[in-house]
């Protein structure tokens, strides 16, 4: 299992170890000891949670205020997809920057994104499955989100806006600027 740290600290691309025989594969999709020692971050996973989507869904940008803010380990058990972190930590001096990844039933990798970051997919083949582990539970009276083209961010998704689906909920998520009152 290699684990990286991205530009944005706390945010770790992990890829594992893929066993590959005449049967088909294994690897070991989260090793607690692998993890806290490569990272020194010391996780306690609570709540798993699974999304299947047609290609060209766009899920995001989301996250959980105060202290249900959730870190997440991400992974595509089938299919493929563009995944984007963006640090919403306000002390952070990449406050506003975004880390992109294609995550696949290929490369098998997985994205670490620690508390503080709002997450969000676009699906690059039908019938995706998503799925990803959470350090804490969901509350939907403190679910947030931004927008997924604010012009803030200007995170480039592949796919054009007038093809995207999109929820009616995250059509309406604010920009970057209102929610943080930065005008
Ligand atoms: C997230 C969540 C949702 N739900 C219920 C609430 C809705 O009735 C239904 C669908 O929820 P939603 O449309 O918010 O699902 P996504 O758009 O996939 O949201 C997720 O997508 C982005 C990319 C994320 O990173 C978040 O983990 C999460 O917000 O599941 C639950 O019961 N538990 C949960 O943990």
């Amino acid at each position: 299992m290699k684990i990286e740290e991205t530009h944005l600290k706390g945010c770790f691309v992990i890829t594992p170890k893929v066993f590959e025989d005449e049967r088909g594969y294994f690897f070991e999709s989260f090793n607690q000891h692998v993890f806290e020692t490569d990272t020194g971050i010391n996780v306690n996973f609570v709540q798993d949670n699974q999304s299947m989507s047609a290609k060209k869904v766009l899920r995001g940008l989301h996250f959980q205020t105060g202290e249900y803010a959730q870190a997440k380990l991400v992974q595509v058990i089938k299919g493929k997809v563009l995944d984007v972190c963006v640090d919403i930590r306000k002390k952070s001096p990449t406050f506003g920057q975004h880390f992109s990844i294609i995550l696949d039933d290929k490369n098998r990798k997985q994205l670490y994104i620690p508390r503080g970051f709002a997450h969000g997919f676009v699906v690059l083949e039908n019938n995706t499955i998503f799925s990803y582990k959470c350090d804490y539970f969901y509350n939907n009276k403190n679910e947030a989100g931004i927008i997924f083209n604010d012009k803030t961010l200007n995170i480039d998704w592949g796919i054009s806006e007038n093809e995207l689906i999109i929820s009616e909920k995250d059509k309406l998520l604010p920009t970057f600027e209102n929610l943080f009152n930065l005008i």
